[in-house]
């Protein structure tokens, strides 16, 4: 594969990632929802931590530095509470 190649499949491979992003956001509002009728806050602390030792394990399992992947999670687990939030806010 060429560098335009190889470019081309990061482009395609990134919009996945968006969409991915987009549908884990999304979420937020089912989440939002259970937590209304079920009780319980947005930042959940213990969820958090096993979201992030899921994401750092396989990280490891697939050779990659852990550190940044555990950064990119920790953002997207601020983006889905701030759509919880955003959500709640008039409650
Ligand atoms: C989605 C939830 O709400 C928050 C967002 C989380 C996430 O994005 O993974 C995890 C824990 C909570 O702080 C949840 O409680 O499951």
């Amino acid at each position: 594969m060429d560098l335009m190649g190889a470019r081309t499949r990061i482009e395609e491979i990134d919009m996945k990632i968006i969409d991915l992003i987009s549908e884990r956001s999304d979420l937020a509002s089912v989440v939002a929802e259970a937590k209304r009728r079920e009780g319980g806050a947005v930042r959940d602390d213990e969820q958090r931590e096993k979201v992030i030792a899921r994401a750092v394990d396989r990280a490891k399992e697939s050779g990659l530095d852990p550190e940044p992947v555990k950064e990119i999670f920790e953002l997207l687990i601020l983006m889905n509470e701030y759509r919880q939030w955003k959500i709640t806010e008039g409650d």
